[in-house]
């Protein structure tokens, strides 16, 4: 059985793959937290509920990455990036879920990635990456004629916005109708802001108590709309798939993979 750390493992999804990699049989080798948080030399099961493992939080990146077969990643992408440099120096997997990562940083992961196998996907769960292959089909049918708005609601601890689920959605929308995301991607309205363009597409944020995460992608038309949803009931089929990915990409070919190479939805 695989050798998992998790990295950010008393946050809110530290705590789930825990027990997501408890359920699936693989062994918890290290559970890290930054220096000075309050659960380092805590026992990481108790910490995530599931009893003791015997594996107290570390803050000692370099021992816990040497002690794996494969880091599971879920902090920030400035955290993932400093993950992905030590993986690299000890030649082990990493599978990476943080989001807020801009264009550059992005481009530094791939970079990064070139000489171990590595996932990096915004979202885990297997609905939300079936909706992205859905998402090309209905928004290339359509062509122009539908204008595109994407909605997210996240609990109000999130720290990035829109989430990296709606960037991707908006992303897979904007490459099947030809449009460049980053020149199309309207995150602001407000006072006499003017028409809506044709090309652009409407990002909103909604911020508040304990929602997981839910995505809408409307297409509206000329008396008619279709909208694509997606609602997280819970964290777990993020961890889940986090473990999926982890068991998946040991022994892969270097290079950064995303959710739709573990899922096979390409
Ligand atoms: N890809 C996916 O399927 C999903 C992705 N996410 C993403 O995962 C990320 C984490 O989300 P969530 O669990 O809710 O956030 P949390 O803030 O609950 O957890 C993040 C944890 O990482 C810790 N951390 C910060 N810096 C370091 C460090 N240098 N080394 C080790 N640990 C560190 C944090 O500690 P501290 O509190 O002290 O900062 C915290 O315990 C977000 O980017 C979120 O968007 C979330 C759900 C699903
Ligand atoms: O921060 C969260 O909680 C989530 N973040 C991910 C994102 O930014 O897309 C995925 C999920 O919606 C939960």
């Amino acid at each position: 059985m695989i050798k998992i750390a998790v990295c950010g493992a008393a946050g809110r999804m530290g705590q789930r793959i825990i027990v997501a990699a408890v359920e699936a049989g693989c062994t918890i080798s290290g559970a890290l937290e930054r220096p000075g948080h309050p659960q380092v030399g805590q026992d990481a099961g108790l910490i995530a509920g599931v009893g003791s493992l015997g594996v107290a939080i570390s803050d000692d990146l370099n021992k816990v990455v040497e002690g794996c077969d494969v880091l599971i990643d879920f902090t920030t992408p400035k955290v993932s990036l400093k993950n992905l440099e030590i993986c690299g120096l000890k030649k082990k997997a990493i599978v990476i879920g943080s989001t807020g990562f801009t264009p550059e940083e992005r481009a530094l992961a791939a970079e990064l990635a070139k000489d171990i196998p590595a996932v990096l996907a915004p979202n885990m769960s297997v609905g939300v990456n079936v909706c992205f292959k859905v998402l090309k089909d209905v928004a290339k049918t359509l062509g122009d004629d539908f204008d595109v708005e994407i909605v997210e609601l996240h609990h109000n601890k999130k720290k990035d916005s829109p989430s990296g689920t709606a960037v991707r959605m908006g992303e897979v929308v904007a490459e099947a109708l030809g449009r460049d995301y980053n020149q199309v991607a309207n995150y602001h309205r407000e006072g006499i802001c003017g028409e809506r363009t044709k090309e652009e597409i409407g990002m909103q944020t909604v911020r508040g108590g304990d929602i997981i995460g839910e995505h809408t992608v409307y297409f509206i038309g000329q008396g008619e709309r279709i909208e694509i949803s997606h609602r997280a009931m819970t964290r777990d089929m993020f961890s889940r798939g986090s473990v999926r990915a982890a068991k998946w990409i040991v022994g892969k070919a270097p290079g950064l993979y995303d959710m739709q190479d573990v899922l096979g939805l390409k």
